[in-house]
């Protein structure tokens, strides 16, 4: 669905962001893509969705170019930005002006997310508060049914509820026609949604697997000893306790995201060893 070859970009001549950048993505997936701050996830996700130019190289959705921004892509292409923005008008002028660009837009689904969400539409859009704008863009992206959606930081400045309600709206929303892809720093918020796991460092993809290959390759514990060496891939200590991500050596297995993420980050050819010796299994 979205194939990436050879990328290269730099904002500026000092430095190059991404250079050599390949990624594949197929339809019918709910990826997550984690990273520190400055790893590339927005740049990344704006050159997907055609708001950037590549240096060299290609993104191609659907085995179109993105940034030549053909009109007949953009409608299969969603991207709700981390900052909003919405335009002075009610959600009624918004859904008719805006809805008009995707082919499969589904009103009847964008008044029930609007609904479940719990977001005003008495008001002007600029009146709404933070978490009500977010909202009302989730919505409305996720009722276009556009082939790609593209979620930047969606549950910021959301509150409780609404996160579960984001949680079970995603889930439904997605089909195997659609490719969505969400980043986050709030794992924890997201974390039974994702499925691979993206995770990138200084403008390059150093971890992609789904749950299931995670979860047969490693084993996350708290532990009051440390195993074994040969099975440590990495562990933080906090008042006493050790929590671990080892080798799986048959347990069954709950990925616990956060303790993955700091694993990624910390040695990702380390990473990369224990899902070798799973493939050689
Ligand atoms: N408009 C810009 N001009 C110059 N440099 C930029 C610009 N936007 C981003 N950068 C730089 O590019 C790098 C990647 O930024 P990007 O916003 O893609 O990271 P990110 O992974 O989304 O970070 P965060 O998690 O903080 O949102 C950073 O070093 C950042 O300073």
């Amino acid at each position: 669905m979205v194939q990436i070859n050879d990328l290269s970009f730099a904002y500026s001549k000092q430095g190059g962001l991404f250079d050599g950048f390949s990624l594949e993505l197929t339809a019918g997936n709910i990826y997550g893509l984690l990273g520190q701050n400055g790893a590339g996830k927005s740049t990344l996700l704006k050159m997907i969705s055609g708001l950037l130019a590549p240096k060299s190289g290609e993104i191609r959705i659907s085995g179109k170019h993105s940034h030549e921004r053909d009109p007949k892509l953009l409608q299969e292409i969603f991207l709700v930005p981390e900052e909003i923005y919405v335009p002075t008008m009610t959600s009624e002028q918004y859904e008719k002006y805006y809805s008009v660009f995707y082919p499969r837009f589904d009103q009847q689904s964008f008044q029930a997310y609007l609904q479940a969400f719990e977001v005003p539409v008495d008001k002007m859009l600029t009146q709404l508060s933070l978490g009500q704008k977010k909202k009302f863009l989730l919505a409305f992206g996720l009722a276009t049914d556009t082939h790609l959606l593209v979620l930047d930081e969606p549950t910021n400045g959301l509150d409780i509820p609404s996160k579960s309600t984001f949680r079970k709206i995603v889930a439904n929303a997605i089909h195997e026609e659609r490719t969505f892809i969400v980043s986050t720093h709030q794992v924890k918020d997201i974390e039974n949604l994702i499925d691979p796991i993206l995770i990138m460092d200084s403008g390059k993809v150093v971890f992609n697997h789904t749950y299931e290959e995670i979860s047969e390759a490693l084993a996350f514990q708290r532990l009051k000893h440390l195993p074994a060496a040969t099975e440590l891939v990495y562990s933080e200590e906090s008042f006493g306790t050790h929590f671990v991500v080892s080798r799986n050596t048959g347990q069954e297995s709950h990925p616990n995201l956060e303790l993955l993420f700091n694993a990624v980050i910390n040695d990702s050819a380390k990473m990369d060893r224990a899902f070798e010796k799973l493939g050689q299994l």
